[in-house]
């Protein structure tokens, strides 16, 4: 649990950099002395460290615990991160996007939104319980995500038919939750047994 928390602190100051590194208008030198400073630090971290069939010590991935999934967690200098709760079969996810996310000026690239809707409509799929991986995902922009904003995202379960599960989700913003900015419908499919071994086999098995 400690070790957690410390990936978590770590992971804060790594978006804080990430943030800072965006916005920062200092001169040369002091870019290229922070960038020195931080090869070391990221020598220091490489020290151990694990490979792609491993997963991360911290993590417990049948609870559901993913330490550096680049939307949801903790530990990740990619996340926003976005907070999921699922309430009677409907994610509810917030998050603030900051600059580091801009694409147009003052607004979130649209790949960040499709990312971040993935991941909700994922949630949704697994509350549902028929957990499956996305297969397709359609956006619809009808207005662009403003940076620096709480934003408010949902998403449910439409359709099951068999292994292939629908689900529909939004952004909005939290002051204007009823308006949509960004729509998305996925396709998510259940793995079959032969399919979660060759995809996930050399992984389950340092699980087990
Ligand atoms: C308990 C605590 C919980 C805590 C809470 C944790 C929550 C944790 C949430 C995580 C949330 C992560 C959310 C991110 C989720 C990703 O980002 S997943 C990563 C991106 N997706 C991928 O990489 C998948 C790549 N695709 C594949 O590997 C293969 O398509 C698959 C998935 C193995 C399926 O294999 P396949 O040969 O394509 O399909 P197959 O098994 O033959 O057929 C299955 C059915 O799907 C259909 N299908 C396949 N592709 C398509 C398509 N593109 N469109 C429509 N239908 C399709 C087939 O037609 C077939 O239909 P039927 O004939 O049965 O009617």
């Amino acid at each position: 649990m400690k070790r957690r928390e410390a990936i978590t602190e770590l992971g804060d100051a790594l978006r804080t950099l990430a943030e800072h590194a965006t916005t920062t208008e200092m001169p040369a030198g002091d870019l290229l002395r922070a960038a020195a400073e931080l090869r070391e630090i990221a020598a220091r971290l490489g020290e151990r460290s694990r490979g792609r069939s491993t997963l991360p010590s911290a993590d417990d991935l049948l609870g559901g615990v993913r330490m550096y999934n680049p939307v949801t967690g903790g530990g990740s200098a990619l996340a926003p991160p976005l907070r999921i709760e699922v309430v009677a079969g409907v994610a509810i996810g917030r998050c603030t996007l900051g600059l580091a996310f801009e694409g147009p000026p003052r607004f979130a690239h649209g790949g960040v939104s499709a990312m971040l809707l993935d991941q909700i409509l994922g949630h949704a799929v697994v509350a549902s319980g028929n957990p499956g991986m996305t297969v397709r995902l359609d956006t619809v922009y009808r207005a662009p995500v403003p940076l620096l904003t709480p934003l408010r995202l949902t998403a449910e379960v439409r359709h099951v038919d068999g292994r292939r599960v629908t689900a529909t989700g939004t952004i909005a913003t939290e002051a204007e939750p009823g308006t949509t900015l960004v729509s998305a419908s996925g396709t998510f499919v259940g793995l079959r047994a032969d399919q979660t071994r060759r995809l996930f086999g050399p992984v389950l098995q340092t699980e087990a």
